[in-house]
């Protein structure tokens, strides 16, 4: 990732490595190797290699149709519009043991990300089984917020897979140098919203694409967990190296996007000994709106909470279940 980083024009700072992050258990940290003064530059990250909304609407073949989704779904559409691009790339990249040479545009960055439960520590309930939510979620203050976001996500897997299917089956079908039945299908498959009645059934679309679920879910996971605002008037964005950093209330960083070029600038906020783990703050601890079980739900874990989060609420802890007042 670190070289096609460079390739695309970031600059990073010698004195940065990703390693095994300090917060046992999490997954990897950013650190510096050497002293850094306070405001020096970390590492600047241009736009282009960065997940954007623009990246998902320009994307050539399904770009009109994401914004047809945000037109019509609202700001809950921008996330379900950038995890269709995401799902779709992901699909199409190839994983290290795939013999296919052709890597996409965001190869080398989407293999870092956690498309499934427990890769780099990520835990997140829109990985758990309908099981799992109903016997450890159930009666906590999580439950109505985790079970609206998994619907919410299985709605976006149904609209999705009339959106990305098509292209991806296409695609797949171009490497496999089978340009006949790619010529059959473009004349079959004319687009239409899954929800249009059709007068024969078109199994192109309503046939969910192999693998796209766990395509889905893996890109609202990073979505939710990796993607972060910086600056007035952009979208939450995937920014790459800054979304390896792990959170704390007190951080040791500051991003800000340039507005000349969309790039992103992280900057030491303080001076930082050799070997210090770098820190983002994701979103203040003490916010009402971000109670300690609601960061569970959206980031997959609980700020300075190392134990294990399933004997956490087999144990009806206080953070995920409310307590009844003692008489
Ligand atoms: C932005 S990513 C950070 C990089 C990630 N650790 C990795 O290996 O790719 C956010 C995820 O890191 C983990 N994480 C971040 N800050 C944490 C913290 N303070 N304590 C425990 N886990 C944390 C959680 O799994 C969270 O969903």
């Amino acid at each position: 990732m670190l070289i096609w980083l460079k390739s695309k024009g970031a600059d990073i700072n010698s004195k940065i490595e990703i390693r095994p992050s300090t917060r046992q258990g999490s997954g990897y940290g950013v650190f510096v190797k050497d002293a850094v003064e306070a405001d020096e530059l970390l590492f600047t990250i241009p736009r282009s290699a960065c997940i954007t909304l623009d990246q998902a609407l320009q994307d050539e073949v399904c770009g009109k149709t994401f914004q047809k989704i945000i037109d019509q779904a609202g700001p809950g559409g921008i996330t379900v519009a950038m995890a269709g691009f995401m799902a779709k790339e992901w699909l199409l990249t190839p994983t290290t043991d795939n013999k296919r040479t052709q890597d996409t545009s965001f190869g080398p960055y989407l293999r870092t990300l956690p498309w499934t439960r427990g890769v780099n520590n990520q835990e997140h309930i829109l990985f758990w089984s309908n099981q799992e939510i109903e016997m450890s979620l159930k009666g906590s203050m999580c439950y109505s917020e985790a079970t609206a976001l998994r619907e919410e996500v299985n709605l976006a897997i149904r609209v999705l897979n009339g959106i990305v299917k098509p292209p991806i089956e296409a695609q797949r079908r171009k490497e496999r140098g089978d340009e006949e039945k790619e010529e059959e299908a473009e004349q079959n498959s004319g687009f239409s919203w899954p929800w249009q009645t059709k007068s024969t059934e078109d199994t192109t679309t309503t046939t969910i694409l192999e693998g796209l679920p766990e395509a889905v879910k893996g890109a609202f996971v990073c979505l939710l967990t990796r993607a972060f605002e910086d600056g007035e008037g952009d979208a939450e964005k995937l920014v790459p190296m800054l979304d390896m950093m792990q959170h704390s209330e007190d951080p040791s960083i500051s991003h800000v996007m340039r507005k000349s070029d969309g790039s992103v600038q992280v900057r030491a906020r303080k001076a930082l000994e050799g070997g210090e783990e770098l820190f983002n703050q994701y979103r203040s601890e003490l916010e009402e709106s971000m109670p300690y079980h609601r960061f569970f739900t959206r980031y997959g874990f609980v700020p300075g909470v190392e134990e294990d989060m399933m004997n956490l609420l087999q144990d009806k802890s206080s953070i995920f279940f409310a307590q009844t007042a003692e008489v």
